[in-house]
């Protein structure tokens, strides 16, 4: 909790339609500082808009989503309160990594000398002036990772992180996030690799049509699954593996 006593990151009876159709129905979930989150769920559950509603790129249709206890678009410093990763497709191809970096700097006000402590530490200083769009994934996945972390934010939000990571990079990625929590931080990430939330996250959060399933500390979660989480998953999910 913070002095408010609000929670780093809560969603409070969030619902979301498109064209008609309820995706996202009433979800509430809160990630609690020092605490690593994973929202899980079949593709097409609605992870992806919960995370858009946080962070005001998407409105609910009812509900709240708070940071630090207001809503995103209420933050006085918006990239210093959260640093989200939701696309890292989304770089632009003609700029190279250390642009994009430079750019995020300046929109948080940051000093340009952030930018080379992150390229560093995702690892991407021998290729910060290639262009984006000769990188591979996981190199985008890198600089996205890179451009949340470069105003020191108090709040992580990310959407499949771990995509195209290779097993050296989603090592760092789990130390990486566990160090940002032990240090008072707050993570809340979507993810398809129930390997990696388990040994990275202290909650987890499953989502099925829009609705959560379950909400319970990851031991928990263990526990009932009979010592994996992938057999608590896929009780809930029922097998489940696509959109409708
Ligand atoms: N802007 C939009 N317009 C119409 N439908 C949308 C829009 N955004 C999301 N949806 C639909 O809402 C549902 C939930 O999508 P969402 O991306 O939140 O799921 P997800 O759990 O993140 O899935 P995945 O694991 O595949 O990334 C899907 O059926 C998706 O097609």
């Amino acid at each position: 909790m913070d002095t408010d006593g609000h929670p780093p990151v809560q969603a409070t009876g969030l619902r979301k339609s498109f064209r008609g159709r309820l995706r996202v129905d009433d979800v509430s979930l809160a990630v609690g500082h020092g605490r690593v989150t994973g929202l899980l769920g079949p593709n097409g559950a609605g992870k992806t808009t919960t995370l858009r509603m946080l962070l005001g790129l998407v409105s609910p249709d009812a509900g709240r989503a708070t940071v630090l206890g207001r809503p995103y678009r209420d933050l006085d410093h918006p990239a210093r309160t959260v640093g989200a990763v939701l696309d890292a497709g989304g770089l632009h191809p003609a700029r190279t990594g250390r642009q994009h970096l430079r750019m995020a700097a300046l929109r948080a006000g940051v000093p340009a000398a952030r930018v080379e402590e992150v390229l560093h530490e995702v690892g991407m200083a021998p290729d910060a002036d290639r262009r984006a769009g000769s990188y591979s994934l996981g190199m985008r996945q890198r600089v996205a990772l890179a451009a949340a972390l470069v105003a020191r934010p108090r709040v992580l939000v990310l959407d499949e992180p771990a995509t195209g990571l290779d097993p050296t990079g989603m090592h760092w990625l789990r130390g990486r996030l566990r160090a940002f929590a032990d240090a008072g931080g707050a993570v809340l990430l979507s993810s398809h690799l129930l390997g990696d939330v388990e040994h990275v996250a202290d909650d987890v959060v499953v989502l099925v049509d829009g609705r959560v399933v379950a909400s319970s500390t990851t031991d928990q979660a263990l526990a009932a699954g009979g010592g994996g989480l992938e057999d608590f998953y896929l009780r809930l999910t029922d097998g489940r593996a696509g959109v409708r």
